[in-house]
């Protein structure tokens, strides 16, 4: 990760004409805070949807971008509404399997979406309990025969009633043909046959590795109906990332910092050499470490005001 400003740094102002130019946006004001929001919730989620589930539809509404994630959460609400009606009419109910693919780069908000997306499966009825079991290659891959099997089994186990959230998951298909990861995938395709399994199992990681590993067992693209892009944030939604952060940790950035974090993320994110960028987590680790310095400049302050304590200014940004 690279945490210098970029010589290449272009105007910011042309920075936020990414793919997302032709949304509607609305300036939105939670507390004190505007932040620009392209405006999706449907009025039919307002209307209909009972508190824990509409508060949770909120939370999944605040979060920056995710458009590709939010509708398809709209999809599955609605046809959980219609379904019902439909039952009413005695008409036939297809049941849909909603294992899913997030595809994106790190810190784009993959983990993130699918915690809510357990929460809000359970206020659905869709799922018993929606807790998130996150898993890596090592966690499903055993050392000696039958091992990996059993692995995989438990943490479906585990899961069951909430998401098997298995991130990197093309890792599994790394060693090829001998490998214990293709055990792994077969007793993972086979525990996802069995659609009356109270379980969501989410795989994650970069596009076109998913698209490698989803080729690597034939009954594997079928099970995974619902496929939802994590696409890079611009350095508008950056911006506004880093603004819900501050504010989250009773902090705030002056204008001055808001300016300098903008032309550091212009320099990345235009930065044709720049690799390994993570998104949301970079602007996180960034307020972290701004946090910290922070702290060390007002230990040499003569008088701590309640402004001061919250003010985070372009000096403690140091990059
Ligand atoms: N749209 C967003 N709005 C606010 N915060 C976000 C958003 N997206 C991500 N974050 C924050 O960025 C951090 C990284 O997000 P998350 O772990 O969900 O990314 P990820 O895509 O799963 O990353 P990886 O693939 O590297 O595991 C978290 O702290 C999360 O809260």
């Amino acid at each position: 990760m690279r945490h210098s400003e970029s010589s290449l740094s272009i105007d910011p102002s042309s920075a936020s004409t990414s793919s997302n130019s032709n949304r509607i946006q609305v300036v939105f004001k939670r507390n004190d805070l505007s932040i620009k929001k392209p405006e999706t919730l449907p009025e039919y989620v307002n209307a209909s949807a009972p508190s824990e589930l509409a508060s949770l539809f909120d939370e999944l509404e605040n979060l920056i971008g995710l458009q590709e994630a939010k509708k398809t959460m709209y999809e599955i609400y609605a046809l959980i509404k219609i379904n019902k009606e439909r039952e009413k009419h005695h008409l036939k109910i297809e049941k849909q399997v909603f294992h899913m693919v997030f595809k994106g780069n790190p810190g784009t908000g993959k983990t993130t979406v699918a915690r809510l997306f357990g929460k809000m499966f359970r206020e659905m009825g869709i799922l018993s309990k929606g807790h998130l079991i996150e898993v890596e290659r090592a966690d499903l891959v055993g050392e000696f025969i039958g091992h990996t099997a059993q692995k995989t089994r438990e943490l479906v186990k585990k899961a069951l009633g909430g998401i098997l959230f298995i991130d990197e998951a093309y890792s599994l298909a790394r060693g090829g043909e001998k490998d214990f990861g293709k055990e792994a995938v077969d007793c993972l395709t086979k525990a996802l046959e069995d659609s009356n399994k109270d379980f969501i199992c989410i795989i994650a990681g970069y596009n076109d590795e998913m698209e490698q590993f989803l080729e690597l067992n034939p009954g594997l693209p079928s099970r995974f109906p619902v496929h939802i892009n994590f696409s890079d944030y611009s350095v508008e939604e950056l911006l506004d990332i880093a603004t819900l952060m501050t504010r989250e940790k009773d902090f705030e950035l002056t204008r001055e910092a808001k300016e300098k974090i903008r032309r550091l993320l212009t320099g990345i994110v235009n930065d044709p050499f720049q690799q390994n960028f993570s998104n949301a987590r970079f602007v996180r680790n960034c307020i972290e470490k701004a946090i910290r310095v922070q702290a060390v400049r007002l230990m040499k302050a003569n008088e701590l005001t309640r402004e001061e304590l919250q003010r985070l200014r372009a000096e403690d940004f140091q990059v």
